[in-house]
């Protein structure tokens, strides 16, 4: 084992809380910050005494530790009364020391010369003995696994759900810096102990820290740590602590890491197989940020708040713990934002899936396996994702094989394979809601499009897509809270003016936006309402121009296509004529009279 160097920080646990000495960093301290001791030497000896005692251990500091700072001082006897009483435990403790001493030199000569099998009958035996008159059980949780490979789920959860214990209880305490948590992890160092209550039951947990022999073909022997936490508790709560503690405990400990974790963003690989990579998820979006009208968000926050405490309701009906949003709308008006604002309520991670770089149907189901819970599942504008109508294709097909005739050089099979993507409308169905997609926990699976005509309706449809969300063009309500974000504005004169104007015209969440922003110094509320105001008003004159334009053009369209009918009409009764005539001097060659014609042309 490689020597490990550590800072050490040290503070009164009363008045100072571990979490407190986290954020702030630790007071200072030391004896003279103590409370002042009185009685002259004799308190001194006393003193030096309780200091000593301190470093002789857990146990023998707890018989010791008596508070010398708050007993009255009645007399020089208690004192030297006190003072024998300590010599004669000192000395006492000195025999039970030098005893421990042999002991352990006898335990380590045991351990170094007789047969490891030995050794195990015999702590077999005695823990056996132990038994009889102990009345406690202890149960270990090793850090890793038996295979030795994975680090074990439990362990984690048992030091998250420490952590909390731990940095209120405990006095001796370990940083941890866990991957992907937000902060500082804070758990019990080795050997320490905390108490914890359940039910009314005491339990104790102890972090323990031990060094086993390596197999290794190294002449000198490896040793490798292995970390664990142990249970201990009185027999008479087995039931409650196999029954409920420890599901407790796990379940606990999860939702603290839950909390405590960084969330990501996923993305899928393009031509790296069925693999997600990931950043970590950083977007400031909330739903107190999203500018929309106020009824509808609070609606959008019950139905997933609803959703993620629904576990027993869903296990209850038999569904998947799942649920679709379809969000669709014009460009700009906050579908992505509306997506981070989900993630950020419901600390879930993002999934963010990119259909075209999925290869086949079976890729898609294995990205799907490797989703967690707590995930939301993005695809973007989903109309442009892929052709999944199944009809284009048939299209595309005769489009290919007319090309072929066509084109000299035929496509390459392979080159054509990593081009394009096979995912299937069906392939996307089932990894909405096939059997595939209760694996995992809670997940929400979010589509984005700015044309929602253009989705096959058995995409959409409600089972599949559950709520479907409308983001449209800015109105009062969500401006007022664009207002409010960008210029710490509840109310204005102006705010008249802007309302009667969004009434009247279509601007984007995302244009407001941008006219409300600060852009130098020298802007303000004021300025930033009346350059919105003026955007507005220009808008409105564009929208009309634009739909004169439009009507205009139209007009001409139908004036033209009028024009062409008359044409067609003229030339079609001038063609009768021709026709006539020419039947006629057809006739006339074949001797039929004029007459016959026109009786055949009426009579049928
Ligand atoms: N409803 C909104 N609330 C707050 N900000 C918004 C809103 N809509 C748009 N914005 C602002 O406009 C920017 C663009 O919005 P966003 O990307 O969410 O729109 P979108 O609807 O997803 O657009 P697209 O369809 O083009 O992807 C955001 O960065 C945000 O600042």
């Amino acid at each position: 084992m490689g020597a490990r160097s550590n800072y050490e920080c040290r503070f009164p646990s009363k008045r100072h809380k571990a979490s407190h000495v986290m954020s702030t960093g630790p007071p200072s301290h030391s004896w003279e910050g103590a409370p002042p001791l009185r009685g002259g030497l004799i308190f001194h000896r006393l003193v030096e005494q309780r200091c000593c005692l301190y470093h002789l251990g857990h146990a023998m500091r707890r018989t010791f530790c008596f508070h010398t700072q708050e007993q009255t001082v009645s007399g020089l006897e208690q004192f030297e009364m006190q003072w024998r009483k300590m010599m004669k435990m000192g000395e006492l403790w000195t025999q039970l020391g030098s005893v421990m001493a042999s002991m352990m030199f006898a335990y380590a000569m045991f351990k170094q010369f007789f047969p490891d099998d030995l050794g195990n009958i015999l702590e077999k035996y005695t823990q056996k003995l132990v038994g009889y008159v102990y009345p406690y059980i202890q149960i270990s949780f090793d850090e890793y696994t038996v295979e030795f490979l994975r680090r074990s789920e439990v362990y984690s959860s048992i030091q998250s759900y420490l952590s909390t214990k731990s940095s209120t209880r405990a006095k001796r305490l370990k940083a941890h810096d866990v991957k992907g948590s937000k902060a500082l992890v804070l758990g019990m160092d080795d050997n320490e102990e905390v108490t914890d209550e359940f039910q009314g039951i005491k339990l104790w947990w102890v972090s323990m820290k031990s060094a086993s022999k390596k197999s290794s073909f190294s002449f000198y022997p490896e040793y490798e740590e292995r970390k664990q936490y142990k249970l201990t508790f009185h027999r008479r709560h087995r039931d409650i602590v196999m029954g409920s503690y420890l599901d407790h405990v796990r379940q606990e400990g999860k939702a603290i890491a839950v909390s405590n974790r960084q969330r990501k963003l996923y993305i899928n690989n393009t031509g790296k197989g069925a693999k997600w990579s990931h950043v970590v998820f950083e977007h400031p979006a909330t739903f107190e940020t999203l500018a929309m009208d106020p009824k509808e968000k609070q609606a959008i926050i019950n139905d997933l708040m609803k959703f993620s405490k629904g576990k027993d309701y869903y296990k209850k009906i038999g569904k998947a713990w799942k649920r679709g949003y379809l969000l669709y709308g014009p460009p700009g008006t906050g579908k992505s934002t509306m997506i981070s604002a989900m993630s950020n309520l419901m600390n879930y991670d993002v999934y963010d899936l990119e259909l075209t770089a999925v290869k086949d149907n079976t890729e898609l189901r294995k990205l799907l396996i490797d989703i967690t819970g707590k995930a939301i599942i993005v695809i973007e504008d989903i109309d442009c994702s892929l052709d999944l109508t199944g009809q284009r294709k048939k299209k595309k097909q005769e489009e290919e094989k007319d090309g072929d005739e066509k084109d000299p050089i035929p496509k390459k099979p392979e080159e054509e394979e990593t081009t394009t993507s096979k995912v299937t409308l069906s392939g996307l169905l089932n990894f909405i809601d096939g059997i595939w997609s209760a694996c995992g926990g809670e997940r929400l699976i979010v589509f984005t499009t700015n044309y929602v005509d253009k989705l096959d309706p058995a995409l959409i449809r409600r089972g599949r897509m559950d709520k479907h969300i409308q983001l449209s063009y800015c109105c009062f309500g969500a401006f007022k809270v664009l207002a409010r974000n960008y210029l710490d504005v509840e109310s204005h004169e102006l705010f008249g003016t802007i309302e009667r104007l969004l009434g009247e015209t279509d601007m984007t969440p995302a244009d407001v936006a941008e006219n409300l922003m600060l852009k130098s110094d020298t802007e303000d509320a004021d300025s930033c309402l009346k350059s919105l105001i003026e955007a507005l008003e220009a808008a409105k004159v564009e929208a009309r121009v634009k739909a004169e334009e439009e009507a205009s053009k139209k007009a001409e369209e139908e004036a033209k296509l009028k024009a062409d009918k008359e044409e067609k009409e003229k030339e079609k009764s001038g063609n009768s004529n021709d026709d006539v005539k020419c039947n006629g001097t057809k006739d006339k060659v074949k001797g039929t009279p004029v007459t016959e014609v026109k009786e055949n042309g009426v009579t049928p």
